[in-house]
């Protein structure tokens, strides 16, 4: 077992690619952009999903499951959701040894697969609101290169779909759910990000509007989307005629009522953002994995066992620091105890270090002697501490607290930095290769970011960039919830070649 042999500043995509498979989380196969979920990161996933089912079930809301196919009729029922994205949908041609008579999709998404049954499920606004949610998988057939957990062809998440009587009522929850998937981030993952909405032209095409997350990868100074909460609008109800009678309007007897089209929200969230994670938190020696999302969140590694030392002397220090596991677990932290025989402490010290473990106990003779265990932080390598022995059942859970929170601070200081304000359009290209996402005033128009896109691909004579970023344009990523000031009267769109007024500080970036 060798660690991490490339540094994360140098190399990225080879860092992240030893540091997941060494970390063992993920696992290449034969079938590009398939991989294999090992325990490490599926574990994480199980983290996030009790999370996340906590708090939807105080919503109302409740998991179910549709099938993985949908029929051609069924995903065509949508024109604009499905045009766009045609070219990503997978498709079953055989079945055994015969050949389907229609082909069937694989789910890209379960909206189609969902809203059919919707029309029929909801008959009044007694049905309403409507919530149901789907853990499942969905492939996308991408054709851009794929990076384990970021782009997949086949990725886990959840998606849920609602249906409710009010755009308001609908609305409210949008914002709902875009707030608990802020906290997946923030609280458990430890990672920052930025709320806000989709522009016209970033949008699904099928939403009223999209909310949404975005991160940033520090390394390279990009954005990337890290979860969405969509108001559909009544889109997809006329589509599939969902709708209710109308309850309040004044009818005489027999009088039928008026049908009105239900108002929807689809939300999702998914394993990117164990990638994520790992990006932000990594570093040369492998993973770091917050407390809270970690398997192992202590690992007591016996110190100075030599050869020569008395076979009653090594079983009076295993037996001391099997009582350290005890007090540790009575209070609920998840400990493993290294008692590899064979391996020397490095060799020990370097594998727990590659797997991302937040804190090592190192515990020896000299210890003991003294009554305290010595501890290592993962995420300020080569800091040290102490906690006597008879303190170690409060010390060390706040101990993993600290941890939890100086990542979760680093890494949102560190977007914090790299988030920069840009008021003319000299700055956009050089402070975008300065491996930042910006903030400009903007008139938040469909055509004005085509041309930024194009116009922010070159490289600015006598700036180092990253070699693959002056192929990719900056995107408009969000429009942020917090506006950094309020746009002055008379404020220009950024863009030269736009000429309009600026109506929003719009963030852009490239991105993954
Ligand atoms: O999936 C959504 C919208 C919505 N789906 C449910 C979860 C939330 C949100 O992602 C958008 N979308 C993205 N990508 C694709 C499709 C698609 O609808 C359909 C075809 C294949 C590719
Ligand atoms: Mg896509």
């Amino acid at each position: 077992l060798i660690g991490i042999t490339c540094s994360k500043s140098e190399d990225l995509s080879e860092w992240y690619q030893q540091v997941i498979l060494k970390g063992e989380m993920l696992e290449f196969t034969d079938i590009p952009g398939c991989y294999i979920y090992q325990p490490a990161s599926y574990r994480i996933w199980e983290f996030i999903q009790s999370f996340f089912n906590d708090r939807i079930r105080k919503m109302k809301v409740k998991n179910c499951y549709f099938p993985l196919f949908i029929t051609e009729a069924n995903l065509q029922r949508e024109k604009d959701h499905i045009e766009g994205f045609a070219a990503e949908v997978a498709w079953v041609t055989e079945g055994g040894k015969n050949k389907l008579e229609k082909r069937l999709a694989v789910r890209p998404t379960s909206e189609t697969a969902m809203y059919s049954f919707y029309s029929k499920k909801i008959r009044s606004h007694r049905d309403l609101p409507l919530k149901m949610n789907q853990w499942n998988n969905v492939v996308r057939w991408e054709f851009k290169h794929p990076m384990p957990f970021l782009r997949s062809r086949e990725f886990l998440w959840q998606e849920g779909h609602t249906a409710h009587m009010t755009e308001e009522e609908a609305g409210k929850e949008v914002l709902e759910i875009l707030d608990h998937y802020a906290a997946i981030y923030e609280d458990l993952l430890a990672v920052p990000v930025v709320k806000g909405k989709k522009t016209i032209a970033e949008q699904f095409p099928g939403a009223h509007y999209t909310t949404t997350l975005e991160g940033f990868i520090p390394s390279v100074g990009r954005g990337i989307q890290a979860a969405t909460s969509h108001c559909l609008g009544q889109h997809f109800a006329k589509m599939f005629d969902i709708t209710v009678e109308d309850p309040n309007q004044q009818v005489k007897d027999g009088q039928a009522r008026d049908k009105l089209h239900v108002w929807q929200n689809s939300w999702g969230f998914t394993t990117r953002s164990i990638g994520v994670m790992v990006l932000i938190h990594g570093d040369d020696k492998g993973l770091i994995i917050p407390p809270r999302v970690a398997e192992v969140q202590v690992v007591i590694v016996p110190v100075g066992v030599t050869a020569k030392m008395a076979d009653a002397d090594k079983q009076k220090l295993y037996d001391e620091v099997d009582k350290l596991r005890q007090t540790l677990e009575d209070v609920d932290i998840r400990v493993e105890c290294d008692y590899r025989e064979g391996y020397n402490v490095g060799y020990k010290f370097n594998d727990w270090e590659m797997k991302g473990v937040p804190l090592r106990l190192e515990f020896g003779p000299k210890d003991a002697a003294k009554g305290i265990v010595t501890t290592s932080r993962r995420d300020q390598s080569g800091s040290k501490g102490e906690i006597p022995v008879s303190d170690i059942g409060s010390e060390v859970p706040k101990l993993l607290e600290e941890i939890q929170k100086s990542m979760y601070q680093k890494a949102s200081d560190e977007y914090a930095a790299h988030r920069k304000i840009v008021r003319d359009w000299a700055d956009f290209v050089p402070t975008l290769n300065d491996k930042n996402v910006i903030l400009v005033p903007h008139c938040t128009t469909e055509d004005c970011e085509d041309q930024i896109k194009k116009d922010s691909t070159g490289n600015v004579e006598g700036q180092e960039v990253d070699v693959r970023a002056p192929s990719m344009g900056a995107k408009s990523l969000c429009i942020p919830a917090e506006q950094p000031e309020e746009i002055k009267e008379g404020t220009k769109c950024v863009n030269p070649k736009c000429g309009k007024e600026a109506v929003k500080w719009v963030m852009f970036g490239r991105s993954y």
